[in-house]
């Protein structure tokens, strides 16, 4: 690594300023050590720092200010102050290294480890097993004759000292006499003795030979030419072609170095850091040195004065280029603790999207507590991330086959496994991607017909009525039991009040939000629901295919707190997922790649600084397995309700208000026999929000279920022409309030 405080540059650079002060008059002149460093360090100009009073011509836009001598009068005091925080600010500001590694605190990170490492081993084993019987054993049957012949020419050479052939020509070649004598005489005495010891052992293995075929027990002879055959066979094996295959192929990553990172970070694009590097300077400074960091290795970076994370986030294809690694392997990050040019710059072993399936960390969690974070996924340096649900919305949105609706049941089960949780689900695709997280659903509908729009329309202007009802209830509670005016995990559990975290997932919501019918209202209630419901723990889950503002409409797009965007296709669709000027701060989930990257995508919200996500990944199978789960908790603790015990809510097939009442206030008394369509228009001016838009027919279908059926009703136009047209009788309207109010008060 290239340390910035590089002595031997420090003294020429003291140097070039003793010699500059002692060409001035102003002698005496005292170099401020710590602004010399601190100059060499962050100057995006390396030049030797030259004193104010040198003869350096002025930069065109400083305004040098004259001395009386006609000299630019110093600007920077010559005395040495302290500048900055003391000694024990610094030392309270510094930073602490972790005492003990990442991978030792968590858990989870600890066991993922180990799981890789028994999933390797198994491999292995795995893997040779198969090969022992099939591979492994007849090559070396086969190689044995060759091993037996290698085995007996080593024997022979050792007998007659071969080794020692070579050095006894080199002395004979060179005539050196008396060393030959030595090594002839060696050799008689070696040769003596090893051929004794050869026709030993030979007279031995004779022996055992003869033994094992006459004397030796069956197994013991099996055994014996077993071991011999495999033992030439190993002995036989040719020293280019080794008997066992590699198992796994190691992809050999090359390390992360400084001389790397600065060539890479020259070639982005950076005008700062390309000119140092050309002068031979880094341009970029490491504030710490280059280690390991999960799978991958990690370079905390101060940049050049002026230039930011988000520079360089923009770069991010060039800088994998400079890197040699595939764009996948390369994340630059802010350090939300440090300034705006501190950069962490993470580059891992494989490519993010090569990650395969990342496991959820609840799928096999009895239970969760809502109030807790969700688990979410893992960023690319493999550390956990989650999502806070209570007092948020999450946004969702990609091009279609992203990864959205995985998201959304990663969400959905989390909540499912909280058994306080209403859950209101609706997919407005209709593929039935949510339908085993039905059997824990308050409201669940599957489906993209009007009637399945309607329903997740509804079910937007019951939320915002239960909003209503729930400010009205936090409000009366006492103060000791709810300080901050928000629902607690307290008030949660105390379910006489009715004030449990409800939460709304609406997959697909542009196809309700761009509904031409309920479309508008349903997006004026999810905006109601998201500017108050938050602290009332009514929590929406929006994911969406199209986020333009016909389909996503903008008052929920700028309230909305947490979000998260996989792949999209443009800047417009960037910014309404993850917030306005997010994708000029480098923020672009543009950068995704499709399909390649499906599960991948920017967290904004859940984390002091937007992140790189890949989720965790649910499929159907999984899903339903935590959904059984979740019910049988739901059943234990007796907080099933609506959908899931079969019941059809009732306030799903009409409007939330009193139709019947509603109608009588629009006819009075006088008006015996009254058209449907006058009816419906005198509706719709008495409650805009709930009958805009209705016509004759649908009061007519209102009616019918109250027993008031339509009929020909002669009547007379605006312009005073008498016709007939489908009407009511006023006298059914006041029978059929009188009835039901009867059986209300029998009920
Ligand atoms: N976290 C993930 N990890 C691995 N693969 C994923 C992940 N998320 C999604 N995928 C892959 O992407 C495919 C599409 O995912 P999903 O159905 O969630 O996308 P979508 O954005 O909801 O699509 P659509 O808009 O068409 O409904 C999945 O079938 C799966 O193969």
């Amino acid at each position: 690594m290239k340390h910035p405080d590089d002595d031997n540059e420090l003294f020429n650079r003291l140097e070039a300023d003793v010699a500059a002060d002692s060409d001035t008059p102003a002698r005496g002149h005292v170099v401020d050590l710590d602004k010399a460093r601190t100059a060499r360090g962050e100057s995006p100009d390396p030049s030797p720092d030259r004193s104010a009073n040198s003869e350096r011509p002025q930069s065109s836009d400083s305004e040098p200010t004259e001395s009386g001598n006609g000299r630019p009068t110093p600007v920077d005091s010559s005395v040495p102050t302290v500048s900055g925080p003391g000694l024990v600010d610094r030392i309270k500001n510094s930073k602490r290294l972790d005492v003990f590694p990442a991978w030792m605190k968590s858990r989870a990170e600890f066991t993922e480890a180990l799981g890789w490492l028994a999933g390797h081993v198994g491999h292995t084993a795995a893997y040779h097993a198969v090969r022992v019987p099939f591979v492994y054993v007849p090559k070396l049957v086969w190689r044995s004759p060759r091993g037996a012949l290698n085995i007996l020419c080593r024997i022979g050479r050792w007998a007659v000292d071969g080794e020692g052939e070579a050095l006894r020509q080199y002395t004979a070649t060179n005539e050196q006499v008396d060393e030959y004598l030595k090594l002839s005489r060696q050799r008689d005495r070696r040769v003596r003795l090893r051929a004794i010891l050869t026709i030993l052992g030979a007279v031995f293995a004779l022996g055992l030979g003869l033994f094992l075929v006459f004397g030796a027990q069956p197994l013991t002879q099996v055994l014996a030419v077993t071991v011999a055959v495999l033992g030439c066979g190993l002995a036989g094996a040719p020293a280019d072609a080794p008997l066992a295959t590699r198992a796994v192929i190691k992809t050999e990553v090359q390390k992360l170095t400084s001389d790397i990172v600065v060539k890479a970070m020259a070639s982005i694009g950076i005008g700062q850091i390309a000119s140092a590097v050309a002068k031979g300077q880094d341009g970029i400074r490491f504030v710490a040195p280059i280690t390991r960091e999960g799978p991958g290795w990690r370079a905390d970076i101060d940049l050049p004065l002026g230039v930011t994370v988000a520079d360089v986030a923009d770069r991010r294809a060039r800088l994998a280029s400079g890197l040699r690694r595939p764009l996948g392997c390369v994340w630059p990050d802010a350090d939300p603790n440090e300034h705006e040019g501190r950069l962490i710059l993470w580059v891992g072993d494989r490519d993010l999207s090569k990650t395969g399936i990342v496991k959820w960390q609840l799928a096999n969690a009895r239970r969760h507590d809502i109030f807790k974070r969700n688990p979410f996924g893992i960023d690319p340096r493999g550390r956990a991330q989650s999502v806070p649900m209570i007092q948020h919305n999450i946004l969702i949105g990609s091009l279609p086959g992203q990864g959205k609706t995985a998201s959304v049941r990663v969400l959905a089960c989390g909540a499912a496994l909280d058994p306080s949780v209403e859950l209101w689900l609706h997919e407005n695709k209709g593929t039935g991607d949510l339908d085993s997280l039905e059997c824990v659903s308050h409201r669940f509908v599957s489906g993209i017909d009007d009637d399945s729009i309607k329903y997740a329309a509804d079910s937007l202007k019951l939320l915002r009525e239960e909003v209503m009802r729930r400010a009205k209830a936090i409000k009366m509670l006492p103060r000791d039991l709810c300080p901050d005016k928000r629902i607690t995990r307290q008030i949660a559990d105390k379910r006489s009040l009715k004030l449990w975290p409800l939460v709304g997932v609406f997959d697909e919501c542009q196809n309700l939000f761009a509904h031409p019918k309920y479309g508008k209202q349903a997006g004026d209630d999810a905006e109601f629901i998201i500017k108050l419901g938050r602290a009332l723990g009514v929590i929406l889950v929006l994911a969406t295919q199209r986020p333009d503002k016909d389909s996503l409409p903008t008052g929920i797009s700028g309230n909305v707190s947490i979000r998260f965007a996989l792949k999209v296709a443009g800047q417009v669709e960037n910014d309404m997922i993850l917030g306005t000027s997010a994708y000029k701060n480098g923020v672009r989930a543009t950068s995704f790649r499709p399909e390649i990257d499906a599960g991948n995508g920017y967290l904004a919200g859940a984390t002091a600084l937007p992140v790189v996500v890949r989720t965790a990944y649910l499929d159907d199978n999984a899903t339903h397995a935590i959904a059984q789960r979740a019910h049988a908790l739901r059943k234990a603790e007796g907080t099933l309700s609506g959908h899931a015990l079969g019941e059809e809510a009732e306030n799903t097939s009409g409007p939330s208000y009193d139709l019947l009442a509603d109608v009588a206030a629009v006819v009075p008394p006088t008006e015996e026999r009254v058209w449907n369509e006058r009816i419906a228009a005198r509706l719709a001016e008495l409650r805009p929000e709930v009958y805009g838009g209705w016509k004759g027919e649908n009061v007519t279908s209102a009616l019918k279920p109250h027993g008031i059926t339509t009929r020909g009703v002669a009547g007379m136009t605006d312009d005073g022409e008498r016709t007939t047209r489908r009407g009511i009788v006023r006298d059914d309207l006041t029978k059929a309030i009188a009835e039901r109010d009867e059986n209300r008060g029998a009920a």
